[in-house]
C-alpha cells in the first residue's frame, strides 16, 4: 500500500491560513510526507479528478478540500491550590480574568517587570473541569485524525501543575468520541491502532511491552522519524483501550518529588492511529483509505534547578528532563531554525511541531506565589508557542492498482509532454534569439534615426529651395548664390508670383537628367528610387538617402539640390504633410511640374495629392515593416507573440528616445538660448516619432505605425482645415479644446517630472492660437508615451527599469537647484522677500529659495499657479527677453509661417502683479 497527500487550503480565518495548492507524496504512511507538487485551485481539481475522481467517496472529497495551515492552538488551565499549597498557607497569585487571559495579581504591588497579563486562544480557570478543556479546548483538533490529518495535544507545565490529571481526561475523551463516531458512521470501516512510548533519560521504551529494552529511532525517507519495532496494537474496543492505557500507566516511570508523590518522570506518547475507507470500495482495485495519526503527549514537569535533588536517580532524571524540554523550548522559540535531533523528544514529535500535523499546547500552571517563577516561564514557552505553523494535511492511501491507475496516467501525460517539447527547448533557444533580434530592432531603430535627421537634412535645402524659387523671380541670382545668401523677405513672398523664364530654368537644372539620377543613386546611401519611374520619367518612387556627399558641377551648381530632389524619406514627406501641402499653395512650384518629363521636387511633382504623399509614406514603412516580419518570421509564428512582447521591454532604445525627450529641453538649454539649432531638438522629436508607434504589446508594434500614419493623415488634414479656415475656426471650439488639452498637458507634465523649464516654456509659447494645435497633439502624444512607460516601470520589480524614473526625478531635483541658485542673482532681494511671503515660505529659512522651487508647478489644476509659476521660471532663465527662438529648443519647430501666436504682454502683466 502507498499513499498520497493532498495538500489544499484555500482561505484564511482567524486561526489558521489556508493555500490553494495541492500535493503529492506516496508514502506507507502519509503523515510523515511532505508537499511535492503545487498547483493552482484548477490543476488541484483536474488532478483530483485524474486521480482519485470517482474512486474518492464525497466525505474523502469534503476532507480533501478541509486540509489548512495554522498556528499551534494554545491553552494555558490554571488548577486550584492543592490541599498541600492551602496547608502551608500559599497564596494564589494568578487568575483567569476571562476566557483568553491570564492575569498576575501582584505584579502592581511588586512593580514587575514582567508582564502580568498573558493571552492565549483560551484559557481555563482553576474551576474548569477536564471535560470543559476537551470540550472548548483541544476537541476539534483531535478528532481531525478521524478526517485523515494528523494531530497532537500535548500537555506542558511545572511538574505537579496538572499533566498528567489533564492529559489522561483529554485522552479518554477523545478516543470516547472516536468510538461514538465509529458507531455513527457505518458506511465507513474504521481500523484503529495504538501504541504508547515512554522516553525516560534519553532511552525510548515501549510501554506496550514487557521488554524493557530501549527501542531505537529511525530516519525512513518516506515516513520520516519512525520508533522502530514499537508494539501497535489494533483496538477490539473501549475495554481494550481502556486495558492498554493502565498497562502503560503501569509502566511509565513514575517517582516521588518534593512536590509530588506520584511525578511522572518521563514524556509519554500515546498514539491512536486511525484508518477508514468507505465500505463501498472495500477489497476493489481502486478503493482508497484515509489514514492519521492523534498524539497524546504527557511531558515530564519542568523543574527548578533546586528541586532536583542533588543526587542519585533523581538527579539524572531531572537532568534528562530539562535537558530534552530545553530543546522542546529552543524548537518553540527558534522556528525555522531548529535542530529537531537535539534530543529524541523532538524527533519524534517534529510533524507537531511545524509539519504535519494540527497541534494543541496545554500549559499547566499552578497558581502558588511560591511557583510563580516556574509559571512566568510557563507562561512565555506558551507564548513562543502561539507563534509555531503547522501544514496538516490530508492522507489518503491508495490501493496498489489504483496506483498503477494513476501512474499510468502520469507516464502517459509526460510521454505526451516529451513528444511535445517546444516550451522547454524554446526557452533556452529563445535567449539567443531574442538578442539577435534585439541587436536587429536596435539597427532599425538607428535607421529611423537616420531617417528623422535626413529628413531634417532636406526639409533644409527645400527651404533653401524655396528660397531660391522666390528669390529668382526678382534677381535672377544663380540658385548656389541664392541658397548661401539671406532672402529676408521669403515668407511673405514664396506664395505669390508666375512662373518666369528663370524658374522654368531652374526647372531644367533642377531636375536634370535620368543620368544625373543613376549616378546619385550610387553616391547616396540607402537611396531607393524606382528604377522605372526614372525610365519612363515619372517621378522617383519613395526612398531615403544620407545627403552627405556634396558635388558641384562645372557651372557651379550644387548637385545636392538634385540629389535632394531625387531623395524622398518617409519622415521627409511626413512632415511636407504637417505643413500642409507646399506645392498646392505655391503656383510657382504648380506651374514647374506641369513642365515635361524630369525629376520632380516631391512637393511639387504630386500635384496636390496629400493622400499620394501619404502613400509614400505608407510604402517606406511597409518595408520597414517587413524587414521586421521578416526578423519575426524568422522566429516562427507560434513565438512571435513572446518575442514582441519582449521588444517591448527590451527596447530601450525607445524608452531612452522618451527620456532624452524629457531632458532635452531642460535647464541646460534655457542657459544656452540663443545658440540652439534645430538639431539639438531633434531627440525629442525622434521620441515624438517613434513613442506613440510602439504599443503596449508587440502585435501592435506593426499595426501602431499604420496607425500612426492614418493618425497623422488625421492631424494634417485637420490641420489643414484650421490653417484654410479663418480665425473665426479659432474662436469657440477650438478655445475650449485648447484649454483642456493644455490642462492635460500640466497634469502629464508634473507625473512625468518633465522639467521645469520645458513647462515654462512651452506654457507660455502656446496660449491658444489655432495654429497651436499640432504643437499641443505632439506633446500630448509625447507625455502620454511617457506616462504609460512610467507607469510600466512603476510596476515593474526590476531595479534596472525602476532607474528611469528615479533618474527623471533625479533630473528634476537637478534643475530645481540650480533654479533655486539662480534665484540669488537673477531677482532682487526685494522681489525674493514679496514671493517667499507670498508663497508662505518663512524668510528665515534657510533653503527658502529652494522651498519656493520646489513649490513651483506642483497644483497642476490652479491656473493661477501655473501662470504664477511659469513667469517666476521664465524670470529666472531669462525667458522674457527671448522670444520666438525657443519653439526650436522645445523640439517642435517645424517650421510653420511664423504667426503671431503669443504675446509676453500677458506674462509681463503676471510678473507686474507678482513682483
Ligand atoms: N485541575 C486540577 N484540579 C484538581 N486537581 C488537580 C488539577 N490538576 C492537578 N491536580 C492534582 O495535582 C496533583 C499533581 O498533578 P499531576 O500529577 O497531574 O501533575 P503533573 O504536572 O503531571 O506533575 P509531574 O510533572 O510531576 O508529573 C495531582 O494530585 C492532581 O490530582
Amino acid at each position: 500500500m502507498f499513499s498520497y497527500s493532498v495538500l489544499m487550503c484555500t482561505h484564511e480565518s482567524n486561526n489558521y491560513r489556508e493555500h490553494v495548492c495541492l500535493s503529492f507524496k506516496f508514502s506507507e504512511y502519509g503523515f510523515f510526507s511532505a508537499p511535492s507538487l503545487v498547483g493552482s485551485e484548477q490543476e488541484q481539481s483536474f488532478k483530483m479528478g485524474q486521480i482519485a475522481g470517482e474512486e474518492l467517496t464525497k466525505l474523502e472529497k469534503m476532507q480533501i478540500m478541509s486540509a489548512r495551515e495554522e498556528k499551534i492552538l494554545v491553552l494555558v488551565r490554571l488548577r486550584p491550590l492543592s490541599e498541600k499549597e492551602v496547608e502551608e498557607n500559599e497564596e494564589a497569585d494568578w487568575e483567569c480574568i476571562n476566557d483568553t487571559t491570564i492575569l498576575y495579581r501582584e505584579s502592581l504591588r511588586e512593580g514587575s517587570l514582567f508582564p502580568s497579563a498573558y493571552t492565549f486562544d483560551r484559557a481555563f480557570r482553576g474551576d474548569c473541569t477536564t471535560n470543559q478543556v476537551y470540550e472548548e479546548g483541544v476537541k476539534q483538533i483531535a478528532l481531525s485524525v478521524l478526517n485523515g490529518i494528523n494531530s497532537s495535544i500535548f500537555a506542558y507545565g511545572q511538574t505537579s501543575s496538572g499533566k498528567t490529571y489533564t492529559m489522561n481526561g483529554v485522552t479518554e475523551q477523545t478516543v470516547a468520541e472516536i468510538f461514538d463516531y465509529i458507531q455513527n458512521h457505518e458506511e465507513r470501516a474504521f481500523v484503529l491502532k495504538f501504541s504508547a512510548i515512554e522516553i525516560y533519560n534519553e532511552a525510548i521504551r515501549d510501554l506496550l511491552s514487557s521488554d524493557s529494552t530501549p527501542l531505537r529511532l529511525r530516519d525512513d525517507p518516506e515516513r520520516g522519524t519512525i520508533v522502530e519495532k514499537v508494539t501497535e496494537e489494533t483496538l477490539r474496543g473501549w475495554n481494550h483501550f481502556n486495558e492498554l492505557v493502565s498497562a502503560c500507566q503501569a509502566q511509565r516511570q513514575i517517582g516521588e518529588t518534593s512536590l509530588n508523590e506520584k511525578s511522572s518522570r518521563s514524556h509519554q506518547i500515546l498514539r491512536l492511529i486511525v484508518e477508514s475507507s468507505a465500505r463501498e470500495f472495500l477489497g476493489k482495485d481502486s478503493s482508497t483509505t484515509l489514514t492519521a495519526s492523534v498524539n497524546f503527549v504527557d511531558l515530564a514537569g519542568t523543574e527548578r534547578a533546586s528541586q532536583i535533588s542533588s543526587a542519585g536517580t533523581r538527579l539524572k532524571e531531572g537532568c534528562h528532563i530539562n535537558r530534552s524540554l530545553l530543546t522542546l523550548g529552543t524548537v518553540i522559540r527558534k522556528i525555522g531554525h531548529i535542530n529537531y535531533r537535539d534530543s529524541k523528544l523532538t524527533r519524534i514529535l517534529q510533524p507537531a511541531l511545524g509539519g504535519n500535523a494540527r497541534t494543541a499546547i496545554i500549559c499547566t500552571l499552578s497558581p502558588a506565589r511560591s511557583h510563580v517563577e516556574q509559571t512566568r516561564n510557563t507562561l512565555m514557552f506558551a507564548s513562543c508557542a502561539k507563534e509555531v505553523t503547522t501544514k496538516a494535511q490530508v492522507n489518503i492511501v491508495m490501493s496498489d492498482k489504483a496506483l498503477v491507475k494513476h501512474l499510468q496516467k502520469e507516464l502517459a501525460r509526460l510521454e505526451n509532454e516529451l513528444r511535445c517539447p517546444a516550451p522547454a527547448s524554446a526557452k533556452s533557444d529563445y535567449a539567443g534569439l531574442l538578442r539577435k533580434k534585439d541587436m536587429q530592432i536596435e539597427k532599425l531603430e538607428r535607421e529611423i534615426t537616420d531617417l528623422i535627421k535626413q529628413r531634417d537634412h532636406a526639409q533644409s535645402h527645400v527651404t533653401k529651395l524655396l528660397l531660391l524659387i522666390g528669390d529668382d523671380q526678382d534677381t535672377k541670382k544663380s540658385p548656389l548664390q541664392v541658397i548661401s545668401g539671406h532672402h529676408p523677405n521669403w515668407e511673405d513672398e514664396r506664395w505669390e508670383g508666375n512662373c518666369s523664364e528663370s524658374e522654368s530654368s531652374l526647372k531644367v537644372e533642377l531636375y536634370g537628367e535620368n543620368t544625373t539620377i543613376k549616378k546619385l543613386k550610387g553616391t547616396y546611401n540607402n537611396a531607393v528610387i524606382d528604377e522605372n519611374s526614372i525610365a519612363d520619367g515619372s517621378p522617383p518612387q519613395l526612398g531615403y538617402t544620407r545627403a552627405t556627399n556634396r558635388e558641384y558641377d562645372t557651372d557651379g551648381y550644387c548637385k545636392d539640390v538634385q540629389c535632394l530632389d531625387t531623395v524622398d524619406s518617409a519622415v521627409e514627406n511626413l512632415e511636407s504633410v504637417v505643413h500642409g501641402d507646399v506645392a498646392s499653395q505655391n503656383p510657382i512650384l504648380e506651374e514647374l511640374n506641369e513642365n515635361g518629363p524630369g525629376i520632380h521636387f516631391r512637393n511639387i511633382s504630386y500635384p496636390g495629392s496629400q493622400e499620394q504623399r501619404l502613400n509614400d509614406v505608407q510604402r517606406t514603412i511597409d518595408s520597414l515593416d517587413s524587414s521586421l516580419d521578416e526578423l519575426y518570421s524568422a522566429m516562427g509564428t507560434d513565438n512571435i507573440s513572446n518575442f514582441r512582447n519582449l521588444i517591448l521591454s527590451n527596447s530601450r532604445g525607445c524608452r531612452d528616445g522618451a527620456l532624452e525627450g524629457i531632458s532635452s529641453v531642460g535647464f541646460e538649454e534655457a542657459e544656452r538660448i540663443p545658440m540652439l539649432a534645430r538639431n539639438d531638438s531633434q531627440s525629442s522629436i525622434g521620441s515624438l516619432s517613434i513613442g506613440p508607434s510602439i504599443g503596449p504589446n508587440g502585435d501592435e508594434d506593426m499595426i501602431s505605425m499604420q496607425t500612426f500614419v492614418a493618425r497623422i493623415k488625421e492631424m494634417a488634414n485637420a490641420y489643414e482645415k484650421q490653417l484654410a479656415e479663418d480665425s473665426f475656426v479659432a474662436s469657440a471650439d477650438w478655445s475650449i479644446k485648447f484649454e483642456m488639452m493644455r490642462r492635460m498637458v500640466i497634469e502629464m507634465w508634473h507625473a512625468c517630472n518633465v522639467p521645469l523649464v520645458h513647462r515654462t516654456y512651452f506654457f507660455l509659447l502656446f496660449r491658444g492660437d489655432p495654429g497651436d494645435a499640432i504643437y499641443m497633439e505632439v506633446e500630448l502624444r509625447r507625455l502620454t508615451f511617457m506616462k504609460e512607460m512610467f507607469a510600466d516601470e512603476s510596476q515593474s520589480t526590476s531595479n534596472s527599469q525602476n532607474i528611469i524614473i528615479s533618474s527623471s526625478l533625479k533630473a528634476l531635483n537637478r534643475e530645481k537647484q540650480k533654479l533655486s541658485r539662480l534665484m540669488e542673482t537673477r531677482l532682487s532681494e526685494e522681489v525674493r522677500v514679496k514671493l517667499f511671503q507670498k508663497w508662505g515660505i518663512r524668510l528665515e529659512s534657510k533653503k527658502r529659495r529652494l522651498q519656493l522651487v520646489n513649490c513651483l508647478w506642483t497644483k497642476v489644476n490652479d491656473m493661477e499657479h501655473v501662470m504664477e509659476s511659469a513667469s517666476i521660471v521664465a524670470k529666472l532663465v531669462r525667458f522674457m527677453e527671448e522670444g520666438q527662438t525657443l519653439k526650436g529648443m522645445l523640439g517642435l519647430s517645424l517650421d510653420n509661417p511664423p504667426r503671431q501666436r503669443w504675446s509676453l504682454g500677458w506674462m509681463t502683466n503676471v510678473m507686474a502683479s507678482l513682483l
